[in-house]
């Protein structure tokens, strides 16, 4: 595929700027066509000081997004399901435009409001609001339509949880079992994903896992432990725990095309330009890299984790990498880093 070597240095510093910059720990591995690099910094759990662990479980957030997509892709292919329906075709009268589709959902074209705005508009009284709150789809759904609209059907991309909480309604509508039961039917058992669960409304990680740490508005106010949490709020959207060894077996075997047919795959990954660099197909992003790479996957920003899983479009080089903090900016931008460390080698400097 002529990439250059992972900058496995470049990694490890990219997490050692993550931790100085205020995670607590970092982790990242890269699954290489066979050979697996693992890299690890600072501390998992802040009150044992257990070091981070690269095996280590975390919520992975909108990562979930993917995953949800996947299904539906599936569907479609089992002619259960048509892109260019309206969703409301599937759920009636549950969106008040019958020109919303499902492509424009799982593309985030569709308009609808994300209610996370208000919700988090004050990170830490709004988690904590939540954190033990179970969320039915249509009460999320409902806090969404209190507002209107933020583009026509179709006419502009604007990121909304709100989409991938519709997405999750339609698994659950057409498959008729629970978006568990179909993430584990459809993809955690196909690919032996053994550290992935969708536990929701539990709250607890199960296994060996890092705690998150949620970074305070206030400067100087201390870090809060957001490890347990029903993360009911995002559900299909954002609900799924994982590792980095199991989200770069899920990114290679999507990218492989081992998920859905190649027409499907397509689709996936048709594009809409969001900025320079990324742009955003049905749930999934591309990332331009500097050194003329371009790897596909999603973010994650889940209240104590950060997370970018992305892999080459063939899907033979994959990177996860984490830190257990959020709402600190420095540290997303910096663990962004670890992406060209891993796709564009010691070029990437
Ligand atoms: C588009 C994103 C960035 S936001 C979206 C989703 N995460 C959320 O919607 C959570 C938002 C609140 C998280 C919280 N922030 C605040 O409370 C700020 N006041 C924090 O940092 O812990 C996810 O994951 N996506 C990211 C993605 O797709 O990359």
């Amino acid at each position: 595929d002529g990439l250059a070597a992972p900058d496995t240095a470049g990694l490890t510093a990219v997490l050692r700027s993550a931790v100085a910059q205020g995670a607590p720990g970092a982790l990242a591995r890269i699954d290489d066509h066979g050979t697996t690099y693992r890299t690890t910094y600072g501390y998992a759990d802040r009150g044992t000081r257990r070091a981070m662990d690269a095996g280590d479980r975390f919520r992975v957030g909108s990562v979930t997004k993917s995953f949800s997509a996947v299904v539906l892709l599936q569907l479609a292919d089992e002619h259960r399901l048509e892109l260019d329906a309206p969703v409301n075709r599937y759920l009636p009268g549950l969106l008040p435009d019958d020109r919303i589709t499902v492509r424009q959902v799982l593309g985030h074209r569709s308009g609808l409001y994300d209610f996370t705005y208000d919700m988090f508009a004050d990170s830490v009284p709004g988690f904590e609001a939540v954190r033990h709150k179970v969320f039915t789809y249509r009460e999320l759904v409902a806090l969404s339509l209190k507002h209107p609209r933020t583009n026509a059907p179709g006419a502009a991309y604007s990121y909304s949880n709100t989409n991938f909480v519709v997405a999750g309604m339609l698994i659950e509508k057409i498959t008729g079992h629970s978006v568990r039961t179909a993430y584990e039917n459809r993809i955690f058992g196909p690919l032996n994903l053994q550290d992935t669960f969708y536990v929701h409304p539990d709250t607890a990680i199960p296994g060996a896992h890092a705690h998150g740490y949620l970074t305070p508005d206030r400067a100087g106010d201390p870090l809060v432990d957001a490890t347990e949490q029903t993360v009911s709020w995002a559900q299909s959207a954002g609900a799924i725990i994982s590792s980095a060894r199991d989200l770069d077996t899920f990114y290679g075997a999507l990218l492989g095309g081992r998920l859905m047919s190649a027409a499907r795959l397509a689709e996936m990954e048709r594009m809409n330009q969001v900025d320079a660099t990324t742009a955003y197909g049905l749930g999934l992003r591309r990332r331009d890299l500097p050194c003329g790479v371009s790897v596909y996957g999603h973010t994650g920003t889940v209240q104590g984790y950060y997370t970018y899983a992305f892999a080459t479009k063939d899907g033979g080089r994959s990177m996860t990498a984490v830190a257990n903090t959020s709402n600190n900016g420095e540290v997303l931008n910096t663990l962004a880093g670890a992406l060209d460390s891993a796709f564009c080698g010691k070029q990437g400097k």
